[in-house]
């Protein structure tokens, strides 16, 4: 069935919760892996990409809810590797980065391409046309480059034409990627479902059932493998959005909040499910 013919719905009005499935998640640790998209979903929309607030906590329970799982918990971000990563210092987790089109999978082998000489200069054409638009916000995100119009929407017809004009002149290894209230240029040659893919073929990932968890466009191609494969696809919906996810979570601080207690609970010294951690 093509991806446009798919059942999609406005995930608020017919999607269960996933709280219940998360909540499920300590009593059978080993069964599960978990997929998390970071901006919207981790971390609450700032105005900036600088100005996202990682709540102390968080990294801390990620690695005990990645221990209580054996390590099946992987960051899956539109955001560049080292970035992603001093998010949640100094815990460092599998990672796809750029919308799949990097990846640092459990074992630590980073699979990353540099960005070419015509691409830098792509990337510098693209700063040089933003600056006749105030509050155009350019993100380098090396082998990839995000305008944000969140600052100033009155341009976003403008920005999606250099964008979409830019496009053609990287020629066919990249792709325009939408997000909320951004058009990046990235590379073609991976999407966020791919990189769950290639985490499910390797240690610790490989015969247990995905949940991934996401909350916008990028995030679809993760969901679409996780059902295929039987496992969970959970949006948080903020706002009404066409999905092909099967259940949906408030917004991130109720994510948050779930994470928080899975992994309090899996760090208790009498908690059965603890003693399956690695
Ligand atoms: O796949 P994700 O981890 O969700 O990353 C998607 C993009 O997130 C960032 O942009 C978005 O979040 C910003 C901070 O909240 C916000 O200001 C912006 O409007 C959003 O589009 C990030 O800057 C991008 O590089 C990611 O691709
Ligand atoms: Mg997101």
């Amino acid at each position: 069935m093509a991806h446009d013919q798919e059942p999609q719905h406005d995930v608020r009005k017919s999607a269960s919760s996933g709280a219940g499935i998360l909540s499920g998640i300590g009593a059978e640790p080993q069964k599960w892996a978990l997929f998390l998209d970071i901006d919207g979903t981790l971390v609450d929309i700032a105005d900036t990409p600088d100005e996202i607030v990682v709540p102390p906590e968080l990294p801390k329970h990620l690695d005990q809810l990645s221990r209580l799982l054996g390590g099946a918990l992987a960051l899956v971000t539109g955001r560049a590797l080292p970035y992603a990563d001093r998010l949640f210092s100094p815990h460092q987790f599998p990672i796809a980065g750029l919308h799949g089109a990097e990846r640092r999978s459990a074992a630590g082998t980073v699979d990353r391409v540099e960005p070419s000489g015509a691409f830098e200069e792509l990337k510098t054409t693209i700063a040089g046309q933003a600056r006749q638009w105030p509050g155009i916000l350019i993100e380098d995100k090396g082998l990839a480059i995000a305008a944000h119009y969140r600052q100033a929407p009155e341009y976003q017809q403008a920005v999606e034409a250099m964008m979409t004009h830019c496009l053609d002149l990287s020629g066919p290894d990249f792709t325009l990627q939408r997000g909320k209230m951004v058009l990046e240029i990235r590379p073609a040659r991976a999407s966020k479902g791919e990189a769950l893919k290639a985490f499910l073929s390797e240690p610790p990932f490989v015969g247990r059932m995905p949940i991934a968890i996401g909350d916008d466009v990028t995030d679809e191609a993760m969901f679409r493998v996780a059902n295929e494969v039987g496992g969970h696809s959970i949006r948080i919906a903020e706002t009404a959005a066409e999905t092909v996810a099967t259940s949906v979570l408030a917004s991130a601080a109720e994510l948050r909040a779930i994470l928080a207690t899975l992994g309090a609970a899996s760090s208790q010294p009498d908690n059965s499910s603890g003693k399956e951690a690695s």
